[in-house]
């Protein structure tokens, strides 16, 4: 053995002096010829291909897709094979410390049977060279080199690298911290920090299985939504942009809002919460729409409220009808809405014009508490494809908010509460409040006959106020009997015979 390392040690030396000599004496013409045919020798002999990717390409030196994408997928795939990680704070990512292989660390990766080699390296270190630039980093730059058997060419530049980046991009999306939008007024889309939404992190727990409504029609949405997200072929297929439009509506507090969190948790998308009533006019619409990214949901709550779109008071306004009597409450909105141009065929444009198609994958929400007062061309199939009733909490509902609140799934005052829900019309919002225990040592059953009494209190006084109508229908009625007979009564007219 340690006659082996004195040959070693020997024949580097050789080789150290024969490279200095040639260094030194060659003329640098001929050195240069001569790297090159070695190089053809080492090509003809080694049998592998090799490909990199630069942090940092292009002339403004703007961070690679393709690297981040590759960085992020061997983070998921082959970090844990690697023995020297590098960890990096990672802005907008559910886990802001993602761990990825260190410099001059290489991981095995497998497709389709073939074997692969990733490497993460860095250039030399060059202080000068980018002392001027902010991006790029001092300490060299860095890249990802693969190296695959030359047999397999097709298979990797082809398949295998598309692949890579559409996996390295779907997990950033997946892990990326969700986002919360609303859009700012127009005087705020110029200077230095011009932007048209402004965003916070989404962090609402709704998920489906605590939104309390009929077992069936959330099956159905759920199947709904999964069909749509996994559409994309599908639509490209049919010619239709890829996106969809929900109606939700529903008596205030029956969970419209709930549901739209639920679906973003679902479907793990942005929420874009627009605001009509700060949008100028159509123009701006559009921008606001061009500027939201795909995997998102926009959301405009309480439409009948906005803008007046309501295509009946329109007409009724064109054939000279009198408009119904307004709602003192509604006097300030509608002062707000007198500065927003935003008409109802700009927002069908919005909707499905050919503006609407760009990004794709977008789910548009509509919310009303009255469906009736809405233009029917605002909520034809097509443009708000799928209406989604949310009523009234009934017994199935109720089991999962009592899960939801209390935790139990059976007791034997259900029973009762079941009865009660079938004669009155509470919200979900109403039970759940029942349920929410008020002090610390209120326990279930405590809990359940508080909704109990507050129910046979509604029960109480929706019989009253129904006894109460009857009376005054039963006064009403021999009035207007007396009024036809000119002021006589019934049995007047039939003791004295009078008819007119
Ligand atoms: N179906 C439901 N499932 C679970 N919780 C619900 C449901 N409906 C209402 N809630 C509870 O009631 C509260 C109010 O509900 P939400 O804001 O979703 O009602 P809404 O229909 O959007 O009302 P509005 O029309 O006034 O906007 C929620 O915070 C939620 O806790
Ligand atoms: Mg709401």
């Amino acid at each position: 053995m340690g006659e082996l390392w004195t040959q070693m040690g020997s024949l580097m030396a050789t080789i150290m002096f024969v490279y200095a000599m040639v260094e030194r004496f060659f003329p640098a013409a001929l050195r240069d010829t001569l790297q090159i045919h070695t190089q053809k020798v080492v090509n003809l002999l080694y049998p592998y291909v090799q490909i990199t990717f630069p942090e940092f390409s292009g002339e403004r030196l703007k961070r690679s897709e393709a690297y981040t994408a590759i960085q992020t997928y061997l983070s998921e795939n082959s970090s844990q094979l690697a023995k020297r990680l590098k960890a990096e704070v990672v802005k907008d990512s559910q886990n802001p410390l993602v761990l990825s292989m260190d410099d001059d660390e290489e991981v095995t990766d497998e497709f389709q049977g073939v074997k692969l080699w990733w490497a993460a390296s860095k250039t030399a270190s060059n202080p000068h060279a980018y002392s001027f630039s902010y991006y790029s980093p001092p300490d060299g730059k860095r890249y990802f080199k693969l190296t695959f058997h030359k047999k397999h060419r097709d298979l990797i530049t082809i398949s295998y690298i598309k692949h890579v980046l559409e996996e390295g991009k779907e997990i950033a999306l997946r892990n990326r911290q969700r986002k919360l939008y609303t859009n700012n007024p127009s005087s705020g889309w110029y200077g230095y920090k011009q932007s048209k939404w402004s965003h916070i992190v989404f962090e609402h727990p709704a998920t489906f299985e605590t939104l309390a409504m009929d077992h069936r029609k959330k099956e159905e949405i759920i199947n709904d939504l999964v069909k749509f997200r996994n559409g994309k072929d599908y639509y490209a297929k049919i010619g239709k942009a890829w996106k969809r439009g929900y109606l939700l509506y529903g008596p205030p507090g029956t969970g419209k809002s709930t549901m739209i969190a639920a679906m973003a948790n679902f479907m793990n998308y942005d929420v874009y919460d627009l605001e009509l009533t700060a949008v100028k006019d159509n123009t701006e619409l559009r921008k606001l729409l061009i500027e939201t990214s795909s995997k998102a949901i926009i959301v405009v709550e309480d439409i009948d409220c906005s803008l007046d779109l309501t295509g009946q008071r329109n007409m009724r306004r064109e054939r000279g009808e009198e408009e119904e009597p307004k709602d003192p409450s509604k006097k300030d909105e509608e002062e707000g809405n007198k500065n927003s141009k935003v008409t109802l065929s700009g927002l069908l444009n919005f909707i499905d014009g050919i503006w609407s198609a760009c990004g794709g994958e977008r789910i548009i929400i509509f919310t009303t508490n009255f469906v009736d007062k809405l233009d029917p061309a605002l909520i034809r199939t097509g443009r708000m494809d799928k209406h989604i009733e949310l009523s009234y909490c009934r017994f199935e509902a109720f089991k999962v908010l009592a899960k939801n609140y209390l935790d139990v799934d059976s007791h034997n005052l259900f029973a009762r509460i079941a009865n009660l829900l079938e004669v009155t019309n509470v919200t979900p919002a109403d039970v759940a409040e029942n349920l929410m225990p008020k002090c610390v040592n209120e326990d279930v059953e405590a809990c359940l006959l508080n909704l109990i009494q507050s129910l046979e209190r509604k029960v109480t006084e929706e019989e009253e106020e129904e006894a109460g109508l009857n009376e005054e229908k039963d006064k009403e009625e021999p009035t207007q009997q007396e009024n036809k007979n000119n002021g006589h009564s019934v049995e007047d007219v039939k003791e004295n015979g009078f008819m007119l």
